[in-house]
């Protein structure tokens, strides 16, 4: 399989070897002593000893990190490798402070930071983590991002924050298309190159003393994973400590790494210095050729077809490089920049006013930007209102005009109960990954998300329960006895817009995708209308399954559209008891307060639902 191979036997007496040359030509002689505040408040070396990662996978425990060891220093670019399944994301997690041990994972070890164990302060204030998707707003540009970032992550004055915004916007290369949309699948953006520097950019607000990475150069063609890595070699160059899970880079990308950390099934095979590996392992018997990229080699040379049933060749290649790696690995911690104790540090955090009225804008924006949505919104409300007037266009009187009003206006109830929940449950998943990394990032409260979010969604209730109100009224010819009854049926109509926005906020904490929560919606939504009092009068309903009358949102709507209709009702209708007929009395109040009682409670349940959602997330 591998060409060139060196016997194993063979490269045994030349380890030492070259170990013993190797470990003089690291750190100590060239060893620069730069002050901390030299660029960076503090440099750190981040250290790792003996760490082992547990999970239980379909109840059987899986091994997954096996007594690794390894350190990062500062003013390094340090590539952790491995074959897919090695453990590179879990190890970068765990550096990271973001697995936990809990019910279905384990860790144990301990993590330095300057030789100072972490569990005794917190690492995170001084790190900072980019994911591997890239989280952004499609409809923001790069600068509306980081201009958001810097007010809730950076202090000092305005004018400071916005000079750190082009200082980064400079640094990565992205101030020519800083006013471009970011874009999506749906929207035309920037190139995936740009939104992951725009993602580094965003990390690198708060200053942090080490950028760890996850794959930032996946989906990337080579020439822009190389302009990732180039401007993480120039962050590296400040005194960060970069460390960073690398997939396949290209022969270019992978010579430009300081030191490489190799795993194969949770073991280190290999840390040091990335451009002496390939001697490391030929004379371990697996020589590189000149034209292959190193890169690929070492993923070919360590993959392992099945883990659970390794060959007896994987399991020897594995037992040597292990061996080697435990019998021969010189522990090289020296920095060329000084190190200083680290402390438990406050992060910068604004008020809580500041992030609530960074919340609105941002939200607002999003709102506004979001066009296809609004016209969507529009051209429905146009169309419903045009709908029931060509329906229920001759209403007549007697008894056939109390049962027209009443399919009328109970299609409307629905309508409007729906109309809000759905635009709700759409609104949110524009934003809910980007809420729920920013909230674990600790960025915000759910407060004041919660609060910006409830604000920002109300406005276009205002313009889509007018226009579908307007058509709908005045086509159907409802109850103009004076101008007052119009103002009270629009009211209603944007309040039952607003409470079924109450019940979409739910269903949208609830589930995880966009469909499922649509879906979700309209199954527990559509057997309450049951209870709404068009098709059953509510009194007759089984005193069992009456108290759902008072949670169905369509009864309290329905009550007090009826209730503004049918008082001076100026229709021909002897023996009309409309509201009788119904089940409910003739004050206007019930059904209105009704509405602002239900949707405040589900709004409340909706907010303990998401404080629920978003510390699960955390733990
Ligand atoms: N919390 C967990 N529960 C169950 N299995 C886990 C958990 N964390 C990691 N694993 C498993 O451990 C193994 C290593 O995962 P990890 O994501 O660290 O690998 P990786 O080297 O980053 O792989 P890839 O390159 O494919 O992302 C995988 O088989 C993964 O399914």
């Amino acid at each position: 399989m591998f060409e060139n191979q060196i016997s194993p036997k063979e490269s045994e007496e030349n380890l030492s070897d070259y170990y013993s040359s190797n470990r003089h030509t690291n750190g100590k002689d060239d060893k620069i002593h730069l002050q901390a505040d030299d660029q960076l408040n503090r440099y750190v070396q981040l250290s790792w000893e003996d760490v082992n990662y547990y999970a239980s996978v379909e109840g059987k425990r899986m091994h997954i990190l096996k007594g690794v060891s390894g350190h990062a220093n500062p003013g390094e670019f340090l590539a952790i490798m491995g074959a897919s399944g090695s453990g590179k994301t879990s190890l970068l997690n765990i550096l990271a402070n973001r697995a936990r041990s809990g019910n279905k994972a384990e860790m144990t070890g301990t993590i330095f930071a300057n030789g100072k164990d972490t569990k005794e302060f917190n690492i995170s204030k001084y790190a900072a983590y980019v994911t591997q998707d890239d989280v952004l707003l499609a409809v923001l540009t790069p600068r509306d991002c980081l201009k958001f970032y810097s007010k809730l992550r950076c202090p000092g004055t305005d004018k400071e924050r916005h000079a750190k915004v082009e200082e980064i916007l400079n640094d990565l290369n992205i101030a020519r298309i800083a006013d471009n949309l970011i874009g999506n699948t749906m929207i035309k953006g920037i190139s995936g190159g740009e939104k992951k520097r725009v993602c580094i950019g965003i990390e690198l607000m708060s200053d942090p003393c080490i950028v760890m990475l996850d794959e930032p150069t996946s989906g990337l063609d080579s020439y822009n994973a190389g302009v990732v890595v180039d401007l993480l070699l120039k962050q590296a160059a400040k005194g960060r400590t970069i460390i960073s899970t690398i997939h396949q880079p290209s022969s270019n990308v992978f010579k430009k790494f300081d030191k490489l950390f190799l795993l194969a099934e949770g073991n280190v095979v290999y840390h040091g210095p990335c451009d002496i590996s390939r001697k490391y392992f030929a004379e371990l018997g697996y020589k590189c050729p000149k034209q292959v990229n190193p890169a690929d080699y070492y993923m070919r040379m360590l993959h392992i077809t099945n883990r659970h049933e390794k060959t007896e060749e994987e399991q020897n290649k594995l037992d040597l490089f292990v061996g080697s790696y435990n019998e021969n690995h010189v522990k090289d911690t020296e920095s060329k920049y000084e190190l200083t104790e680290l402390h438990e540090i406050e992060g910068y955090r604004p008020s809580y006013l500041v992030e609530f009225l960074e919340l609105l804008k941002r939200s607002g924006k999003l709102a506004a930007k979001n066009r296809p949505l609004i016209k969507l919104h529009i051209v429905f409300s146009i169309l419903f209102g045009t709908l029931i007037a060509l329906i229920f266009n001759d209403i007549g009187n007697g008894q056939k005009a109390m049962q027209n009003t009443n399919g009328a206006l109970y299609m409307i109830t629905i309508w409007a109960i729906m109309e809000g929940n759905q635009a709700v449950i759409m609104n949110y998943y524009v934003e809910r990954a980007v809420f729920l990394k920013e909230h674990d990032e600790g960025l915000y409260g759910t407060l004041t998300y919660f609060l910006s979010k409830n604000i920002v969604d109300l406005p276009w209730t205002f313009v889509a329960g007018f226009l579908t109100s307007v058509i709908a009224y005045f086509s159907l010819d409802l109850n103009l006895h004076d101008g007052s009854k119009y103002v009270i049926f629009y009211c209603i109509y944007v309040m039952a817009l607003q409470c079924g926005m109450a019940f979409g906020y739910i269903t949208g904490y609830m589930m995880s995708s966009v469909e499922t929560a649509l879906a979700f919606s309209t199954v527990i939504l559509f057997p309450i209308t049951a209870f709404g009092g068009q098709h059953v009068k509510v009194t007759s309903i089984p005193i069992a399954w009456r108290w759902i009358t008072y949670l169905a949102p369509f009864k309290w709507v329905f009550q007090a559209f009826t209730v503004n209709e049918y008082n001076d009702w100026g229709r021909d209708c002897d023996n009309c008891d409309s509201l009788g007929h119904l089940g409910w009395s003739d004050e206007l109040w019930q059904g209105p307060v009704g509405i602002i009682v239900l949707s405040t409670c589900v709004r409340l349940l909706a907010f303990i639902l998401l404080k629920f959602l978003t510390r699960n997330k955390r733990s």
